[in-house]
């Protein structure tokens, strides 16, 4: 395992590289950090994992707000471009999910394949994020944990979820509801032809699971499954799952 300090625009990102194979390149979603994914890679021992934090989250720098969505794109290719990664399978959790079919659309030459989990090409309307970055800048992350937590809907494991959210930084969570409100891919999305993944938890109230096959059903010859038990952090709570599933996606498309 290594780490790496990558220089991006206006901030240096934290990445952890894992085991040696085919390349998956995963980011996380809101709030959390790269741990999400500790269940998976796990899993996946015949790859080589690489990991980061998004700008504003986890052992990433936090520059002040607003992020523009295109922004957490240079970021994935500042992590690809730096450690020299291509042909890679690119899986991201919610907004990591936006990173994935922006950085799909703009860098074939680093994506070869995408996994969507609990992610969609637009996020809702604008508005409801502007009023999370400003709760959570009035309130810092205590105003906002139970709201997410609800639409999260992660069960029993909420207490342990509550416990992360509160470490992570207020102005990093912000700066990045920003990123998603301005964000609607239905039309890059539409163009995509890569192998593309869906994947959501049947109790998601964040991203439901209509909401989730509609975005990888834009995506001709894509594959959806639900993750049955599972919420919106299904990494975290079904890892065997989402490990599973991943697994025989990589195994369909041929990067084994
Ligand atoms: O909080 C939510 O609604 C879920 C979410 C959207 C983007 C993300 O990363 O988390």
């Amino acid at each position: 395992m290594t780490t790496h300090k990558i220089q991006a625009k206006g901030a240096t990102l934290f990445a952890k590289v894992e085991g040696t194979g085919p390349t998956l390149v995963f980011a996380h979603c809101l709030g959390l950090d790269h741990q999400v994914w500790d269940g998976v890679v796990a899993q996946l021992p015949n790859y080589c994992c690489v990991r980061y934090d998004l700008r504003g989250h986890g052992q990433s720098d936090v520059p002040s707000g607003p992020y523009s969505m295109g922004t957490l794109i240079s970021d994935a290719e500042a992590v690809c471009d730096t450690l020299e990664l291509r042909d890679v399978v690119f899986v991201g959790l919610s907004v990591g999910g936006l990173v994935a079919q922006g950085l799909a659309v703009k860098r074939l030459d680093i994506a070869r394949g995408m996994t969507l989990i609990g992610s969609a090409a637009k996020h809702g309307q604008p508005e409801p994020w502007h009023t999370r970055a400003k709760t959570v800048r009035d309130g810092g992350m205590p105003a906002i944990i139970p709201e997410m937590l609800e639409r999260w809907n992660a069960r029993e494991s909420s207490a342990m979820l509550d416990e992360w959210l509160t470490q992570a930084d207020a102005e990093g969570f912000a700066a990045t509801c920003e990123a998603i409100a301005g964000t609607d891919f239905y039309t890059p999305t539409s163009g995509l032809r890569l192998p593309t993944l869906g994947l959501c938890g049947n109790f998601d109230k964040s991203t439901p699971p209509d909401l989730v096959r509609e975005t990888t059903d834009l995506v001709p010859g894509s594959q959806f499954h639900l993750i049955r038990g599972a919420g919106h952090v299904a990494p975290v709570t079904h890892a065997d799952d989402i490990a599973a599933k991943l697994g025989d996606f990589l195994t369909s498309i041929g990067h084994v």
